[in-house]
């Protein structure tokens, strides 16, 4: 390892063995032997990873893709099949519902013996002890033995303990999302406090808009194995787009299965979007405009047999796939005429507000029943180039002006 590195995986493979009951039928003609049969399932592949001290990483990726099994593995509570994990300084980790807690004790008894897994002696945790259980708000259970607590208060007292025992490293697992608001804010804040004092966290999320604003790095699991490991800008994007094919192939199977109507539309494709914009005449995929002007969005559909009863819709992402606009024909109370053969339509946006940055537009072809049919993302480039006077995603015209009348102090 190496003097900056605080988590070092090599080679890092988990095979689970999955055992499953077997038929009525193989039962007979097995009679007498086991039950079940077993299948080697390997929830990690080589994974191999290195991680700085001072680093906010998210591990991300659909569901099943091991993220949970990598995280239990650094916190040591899973051992590899093979391969090493490294780690240096001390780790707290806050993994699965209540694990590191044992049902029977109180909250009270519960955060000595966390702290003491934690290497914590009892007079630290002693002076430590107020400030936990004020954090956790739950002060009112803190005698009450843990199996009657509710998820939100486990997750409430885990982190509590978690944050207090002076971690260099922080493991935290889908498991916040279980406090309610308030106390996602006050964990997240937290984390942040730990990001400025140059404490390691890892964090397994769902919510890519967290990684996008916490994390240095994003590292992204299929499978079982690394995909991408890269800045959010760069790697969520991977990840977003093996959604958007996962999405598609849903969608083309809905398709393949579909009768009456939603069979005839299933023949029906967005064939291009293209902008022009006050500045750019002709049509291309991509346009560079500034904040305020007109775009107009113009989207291709082919439709080999009739489509009626049927909606367009754009939208405008981030190139990390945060919606920040969306329309359709529906909304815009429009009734889409019937289709047979290519027909060309036409968004036109008015004073595009948009702060400066790139955006994807998008285009989306479902029927009035909901059932979408296809969708071309991202469909074209959209470049705004501000004037260095704002942040964010809307541009807003500002002026700044000092109130008369306001009291010195
Ligand atoms: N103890 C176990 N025995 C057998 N299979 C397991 C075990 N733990 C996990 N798995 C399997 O390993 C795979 C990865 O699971 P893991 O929980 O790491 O995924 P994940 O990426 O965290 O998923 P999610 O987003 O759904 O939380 C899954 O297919 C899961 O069924």
């Amino acid at each position: 390892m190496s003097t900056t590195e605080v988590i070092r995986i090599d080679n890092l493979s988990k095979r689970f063995v999955i055992r499953k009951e077997k038929s009525l039928k193989e039962r007979v003609v097995n009679f007498g032997r086991s039950n079940l049969h077993k299948d080697d399932f390997w929830a990690l592949s080589d994974v191999n990873v290195s991680i700085r001290s001072g680093e906010t990483v998210g591990l991300v990726g659909p569901n099943g893709s091991g993220k949970s099994t990598l995280l239990k593995m650094i916190g040591g509570i899973l051992q590899p099949t093979s391969g090493t994990v490294q780690l240096r300084g001390r780790l707290a980790a806050l993994l699965e519902l209540g694990a590191g807690f044992h049902p029977d004790l109180t909250g009270r008894e519960n955060v000595y013996l966390n702290a003491s897994i934690l290497g914590i002696s009892r007079q630290q945790t002693d002076r430590y002890f107020d400030a936990i259980v004020d954090f956790s708000g739950i002060e009112q259970f803190i005698d009450t033995q843990v199996k009657f607590y509710s998820s939100g208060m486990y997750v409430r007292l885990a982190f509590a303990v978690a944050v207090h025992v002076d971690p260099d490293i922080l493991l935290v697992d889908e498991v916040l999302a279980v406090g309610d608001e308030p106390f996602q804010r006050k964990c997240l804040e937290r984390v942040r406090q730990f990001q400025h004092e140059g404490r390691t966290i890892v964090l397994v999320t769902h919510s890519l808009d967290q990684v996008a604003d916490f994390c240095d790095r994003a590292i992204v699991l299929e499978k079982g194995r690394v995909v991408a490991d890269d800045v959010p800008r760069v790697a969520l994007p991977i990840l977003r787009r093996d959604f958007e094919a996962t999405r598609q192939e849903d969608v083309d199977r809905a398709q393949e299965r579909a009768v009456g109507p939603d069979a005839v539309a299933a023949r029906a494709r967005i064939d291009s979007v293209t902008l022009t914009s006050g500045q750019q005449a002709v049509a291309s995929e991509s346009a560079t405009i500034t904040p305020g002007d007109a775009v107009t969005a113009h989207v291709q559909v082919t439709a080999e047999e009739p489509l009626e009863d049927w909606v367009l819709g754009i939208g405008v992402d981030t190139p990390l796939g945060t919606s920040v606009f969306g329309t359709n024909t529906k909304f815009l109370d429009v009734r889409m005429p019937r289709l047979v053969g290519t027909g060309s339509y036409a968004f036109k946006l008015d004073d595009v507000a948009l702060g400066e940055g790139a955006y994807n537009v998008h285009a989306a072809l479902a029927l009035t029943s909901g059932t979408e049919l296809h969708r071309l993302t991202p469909g074209a480039g959209l470049t705004v180039v501000g004037d260095g006077t704002s942040q964010g995603h809307v541009h807003i015209n500002t002026a700044f002006e000092i109130d008369e009348g306001v009291p010195l102090s």
